[in-house]
């Protein structure tokens, strides 16, 4: 034989077998029953192209429910993703069906350099519920809804207040400082200190954060395509990750180490001595571990840095666009707190129209406007159809916070929509921020005293104002790491 004809054998020999696998593969979508409608995937591929970066991803994706329902399913190579639409969806799978819907993927990206089992947000099962459990007490120990943790937020926001004004009227970007100053209180919580912006040590950790938070990732490709783990791109994510993790590990020893040295049982200053006190305690030793305390660590500042910052940057824009609702907003803490001193937690039962608005710019802003991935934990029948075991879920927050079934005009700003004919505060089924079931987010009472006390601080001290009424910032949000509205400037004046 030849080598031409030998290599004609070869061409033959892959095509058959490149044609019994996308055989196999259509078959194996194709037969499936009752599966949630989707677009036709492509071989090898599914509907890859639709998980692509993009800005306005979250407008396509919930476009797609218009075509094929509130529940509906893309593949990611041969794994389905199914999307919950609208607040019905979302709640008969995370509340109704949480014994099968609470559990995360195990995920390629976001696992890179980190062990397996251990932290909260990539974790399921019995360590993830004590992690989660012991996690949710130390947020309630370190003060949430108690005194001293205002007292540290309230610091953090003289210190934005003290920057506001000594831009003297000068356009400035509040989001930079919103992050540092988010970041800053859970440093508080953390490692009961927190940092000047511009200390080496904090730019150090809020830099290597950014990098980790970037590389999580779940559509990257390596999640579905092991293959991918093997070109230039797959192994240049691994290094980076591998390096940004062990970077964050050395930084938290040194903080872990000083905490050790100085530990005193009777004084339990913050999360890291209570981490230390229960692990020596703890009657599951193997779950307090030192993996789990950096990876908890981890967990919270990627959870609660960036989205409590990006939640505060919409809210100022939002008073930027709707002057009469800011007003509307600084006359209520005239007339109840006045000028002479601090908004305190204890007004808000007194300023009804401030936590409305406070609400309605969490529900038309959409800073997560995706739960993150949960995994199907057996095959589950949804909305009639078949969930099969080990399809990703994800929750579609922002369709829920558009839901015609449950918004007026969910279109329109307008804080009132919070509000009951007693001028009280009404909640809303499907005001779905922080997600819903057993995964909802362990930060939201932190995040909420956050809001409020930065929010109605900055509108008792400061009028926000465009910096050229003709040409105002845009509302429209860019799918980025979280939803994030276009940098804008604005100007600050003191009141
Ligand atoms: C406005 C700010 C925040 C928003 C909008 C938000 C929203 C969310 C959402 C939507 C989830 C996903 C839940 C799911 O997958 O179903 C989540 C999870 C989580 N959040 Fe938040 N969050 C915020 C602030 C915080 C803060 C301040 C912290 C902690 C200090 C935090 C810690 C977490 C953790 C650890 C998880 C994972 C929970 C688990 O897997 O059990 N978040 N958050």
């Amino acid at each position: 034989m030849d080598c031409c004809s030998s290599n004609t054998y070869l061409v033959y020999g892959l095509i058959a077998i490149l044609s019994y696998i996308i055989y196999n593969y259509i078959k194996g979508w194709q037969t499936r029953p009752n599966l949630p409608p989707g677009p036709p995937p492509c071989p090898i591929f599914g509907n890859k192209i639709l998980f692509k970066k993009d800005p306005l991803g979250y407008k396509r994706l919930t476009e797609l429910s218009k075509q094929y329902g509130s529940v509906y399913r893309l593949y990611c190579g041969s794994t389905i993703i199914v999307f919950l639409n609208g607040y019905d969806a979302i709640h008969e799978a995370f509340v109704k069906q949480a014994a099968v819907f609470t559990d995360r993927p195990q995920l390629f990206a976001p696992l890179i350099g980190v062990s397996k089992g251990t932290g909260i947000t990539y974790n399921s099962d019995h360590n993830w519920k004590t992690l989660r459990r012991f996690t949710l007490q130390a947020l309630r120990d370190f003060g949430v809804g108690k005194k001293s943790l205002e007292e540290q937020i309230v610091e953090e926001v003289d210190v934005v207040a003290d920057t506001l004004k000594t831009s003297n009227g000068e356009p400035i970007r509040v989001k930079p400082l919103l992050l540092s100053a988010a970041t800053n209180i859970i440093c508080s919580v953390m490692f009961g200190e927190r940092f000047s912006y511009e200390n080496s040590r904090f730019t150090e950790l809020t830099g290597v954060l950014e990098e980790i938070f970037r590389l999580n990732a779940p559509f990257a490709k390596e999640n579905f395509f092991p293959i991918t783990r093997l070109f230039p791109s797959g192994r240049e994510l691994i290094r980076r990750r591998s390096a940004a993790i062990e970077k964050v590990k050395r930084y938290l020893a040194r903080t872990i180490k000083e905490h050790e040295e100085t530990f005193d049982s009777s004084n339990i200053r913050d999360f890291i001595d209570l981490y230390h006190k229960v692990s020596m305690d703890e009657s599951e030793p193997e779950i307090f571990t030192e993996a789990n305390i950096y990876k908890v660590i981890v967990d919270l500042f990627l959870a609660g840095g960036e989205t409590t910052g990006t939640s505060l940057d919409w809210s100022l824009l939002y008073m930027i666009r709707y002057p009469d609702v800011q007003r509307k907003c600084q006359a209520e803490i005239d007339k109840v707190v006045g000028t002479n001193r601090r908004v305190k937690l204890s007004d808000k039962g007194s300023l009804p129209f401030l936590e409305a608005t406070l609400l309605e710019i969490q529900r038309i802003g959409n800073t997560l406007t995706f739960s993150l991935p949960h995994v199907a934990k057996t095959d589950a029948t949804l909305q009639g159809y078949l969930i099969p075991k080990d399809s990703i879920v994800i929750a579609n927050l922002y369709s829920a916070h558009i839901d015609e079934k449950y918004w007026d005009d969910p279109e329109t700003f307008r804080p009132e929509r919070f509000l009951d004919s007693d001028g009280k505060i009404q909640r809303k089924d499907a005001f779905v921020p922080f997600s819903t079931g057993p995964r909802f987010c362990i930060g939201e009472p932190l995040a909420r005293m956050e809001l409020f006390l930065f929010f109605t601080n900055l509108l008792q001290q400061f009028s926000f104002t465009p910096t050229d009424e003709n040409d105002l910032p845009s509302l429209d949000g860019i799918q980025a790491l979280t939803l994030t509205a276009l940098p804008y400037h604005l100007v600050a004046k003191p009141r």
